[in-house]
């Protein structure tokens, strides 16, 4: 039977990744991504900016809504203090199955916990599940037109403390419009863009930070 586009990605970073090695299996996917076949991973240069951003919060919780492969998860993983915990959130069951083996690939998965399902079911239980009080970084990547209720939820649930940062990605494109909006006109963010382009393309594309004020 035909492999699909994430089996074939995970086929590339087990054949040309290090083992425990996140730095190669990031850069075994952005190759296959530039030369087989593109597929919507945060990407190198976006990846960049993402990498900064959790350099300078140093979070010990962080929530990903949207796995998908788990490029970004790997990414975020690599560079968490010990005994921080990234929480990933991933319903297509296919995907998480794929995602799980890269981030074992990459050695990280004693800093993550993948949970399988949907955003809207799993933030109000973040808390009584995992003990989880606040999030010190949100990553957004999962379908764009979920990222303002999801972020409203997150609200409502507590999650978010005074200085929280959520980031997102694809504001530009595909876009997250009504998100945007939100985040740059309510007086409880404090929002800032970073410009760049669309993974693996010249298109423009670019992450939002925004700093929950409380
Ligand atoms: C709604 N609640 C949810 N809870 C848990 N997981 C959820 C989810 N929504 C979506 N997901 C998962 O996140 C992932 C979805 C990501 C959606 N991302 C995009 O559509 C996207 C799309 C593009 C894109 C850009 C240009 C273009 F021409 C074509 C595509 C680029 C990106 O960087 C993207 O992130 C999948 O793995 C999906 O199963
Ligand atoms: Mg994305």
């Amino acid at each position: 039977t035909q492999s699909t586009r994430p089996q074939r990605l995970l086929g590339a970073v087990q054949k040309n990744a290090t083992r425990g090695d996140p730095r190669s299996v990031v850069q075994a996917i952005d190759q296959f991504c530039r030369q087989k076949e593109w597929a919507m991973n945060v990407g190198d240069e976006k990846g960049c900016i993402l990498d900064s951003v959790v350099s300078e919060v140093n979070p010990a919780t962080v929530l990903e809504l949207g796995t998908y492969c788990g490029y970004s998860t790997v990414r975020i993983a690599s560079r968490l203090p010990p005994h921080a915990k990234l929480i990933t959130l991933e319903f297509n069951p296919d995907f998480a199955v794929v995602a799980r083996q890269v981030i074992a690939w990459a050695g990280v998965e004693d800093k993550v916990h993948l949970v399988e399902g949907a955003s809207g079911d799993w933030i109000p239980k973040m808390t009584e599940q995992f003990g989880v009080k606040t999030f010190d970084l949100v990553f957004l990547d999962h379908w764009k037109d979920r990222y303002l209720p999801d972020t409203k939820l997150m609200e409502e649930c507590g999650l978010l403390r005074k200085g929280s940062i959520l980031l997102a990605d694809n504001v530009i494109c595909p876009g997250t419009p009504d998100y945007l909006e939100y985040v740059r006109s309510s007086a409880r963010y404090e929002s800032q863009y970073f410009k760049s382009h669309l993974e693996y393309t010249k298109v423009e594309d670019g992450l939002e930070k925004s700093v929950f004020l409380g």
